[in-house]
């Protein structure tokens, strides 16, 4: 096991930022941890790091217990921050060799792995950019590059696509595929929930510091009731048939407005062919018809009862 945390507690104060935290990362993994803002991820990696004193729990990274000077499993490790950690008065290049050279003091051994993070980054024609000449996205590269450049084995990346523009994120995602690819275990945290269902091979669904739900995107959209949400374009729809819809076994809730009958279908259920029988047995014509699977959205919203989204 990569990561290993065992009863995590953190407070602030009264706050209680992580509550019996656990959590396993497996070798290899682009493991993801989603919630909302102030769910406690940033916490949590901060405490896996040895960056905050917690109250209560272990953490072992690489199999071995983590502390404050555990250097040995520090330099194995890559930290991409929420904040951006660059320095203002040095260029790109004169930044990632500056973190760099926190694991790797050796200037000649150094270079090629600085220009090995620029090319990687999409950076090279801004290598002697200083960040205020860098749009966000191009920003967030370099705080992407800083972090990776001593090609750790374990990297964590905090929310590092927050207000980048789309062709950054793709950089940044592709980027991360990668690492992957090539030997490093990630733990991603977002609050997006399309890009860690993209990217992740598992994913723990956090709130009010608390694990809610861990899984492949398939094992935690299966371990609610909820299934497929149907929409079916039809012109007109009798309310009377509307009502048999919402009756039937494998229906969940139906609407229909603006001419398209919407359907929450059961999980594991035979609702569309029930719904489309229906509408056929009543000679009720329809057009376009769309099934969409649930999304961790429907899996937090089923379990704690609130939007994934503010
Ligand atoms: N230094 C601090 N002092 C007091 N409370 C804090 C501190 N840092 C975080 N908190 C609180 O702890 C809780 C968890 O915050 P944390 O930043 O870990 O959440 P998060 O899931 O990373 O959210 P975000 O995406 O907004 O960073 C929140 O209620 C937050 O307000």
């Amino acid at each position: 096991m990569m990561i290993e945390v065992k009863n995590l507690v953190k407070r602030y104060g009264s706050l209680v930022a992580l509550d019996h935290f656990n959590l396993e990362v497996r070798d290899g993994e682009i493991f993801g941890l989603l919630g909302p803002n102030g769910s406690g991820k940033t916490t949590a990696i901060n405490c896996m790091l040895s960056l905050l004193k917690y109250d209560k729990g272990e953490v072992s990274l690489f199999q071995e217990p983590m502390s404050p000077t555990n250097y040995e499993s520090k330099r194995k490790i890559g930290i991409v921050p929420q904040n951006v950690a660059v320095f203002n008065e040095l260029t790109v290049y004169e930044n990632i060799d500056y973190f760099c050279g926190l694991y790797i003091p050796e200037k000649n051994k150094r270079r090629p792995l600085v220009e090995e993070a620029i090319e990687f980054a999409g950076l090279k024609e801004y290598r002697k950019f200083l960040p205020k000449k860098l749009s966000g996205g191009l920003i967030r590269r370099l705080n992407i590059a800083c972090g990776i450049a001593h090609k750790p084995q374990l990297i964590f990346l905090d929310e590092p696509t927050v207000a980048v523009d789309p062709q950054s994120r793709n950089n940044i995602l592709e980027g991360i595929k990668a690492l992957n690819a090539g030997g490093a275990t990630i733990v991603y945290t977002s609050h997006y929930m399309e890009e860690v269902e993209q990217l992740c091979s598992r994913i723990m669904i956090m709130d009010k510091g608390r694990e809610v739900a861990t899984g492949t995107k398939e094992e935690l959209t299966a371990m609610i009731n909820t299934g497929e949400k149907l929409t079916v374009e039809i012109y007109s729809l009798p309310l009377r048939i509307l009502e048999q819809i919402r009756s039937l076994e494998d229906v969940i809730k139906a609407e229909y407005s603006d001419s398209h009958l919407s359907a929450e279908c059961k999980s594991g259920g035979h609702a569309i062919i029930e719904v489309l029988d229906l509408l056929r047995q009543n000679n009720l014509k329809f057009g376009q018809i769309y099934s969409e699977p649930p999304t961790l959205n429907d899996v937090f919203l089923e379990i704690t009862g609130k939007q994934l989204r503010d």
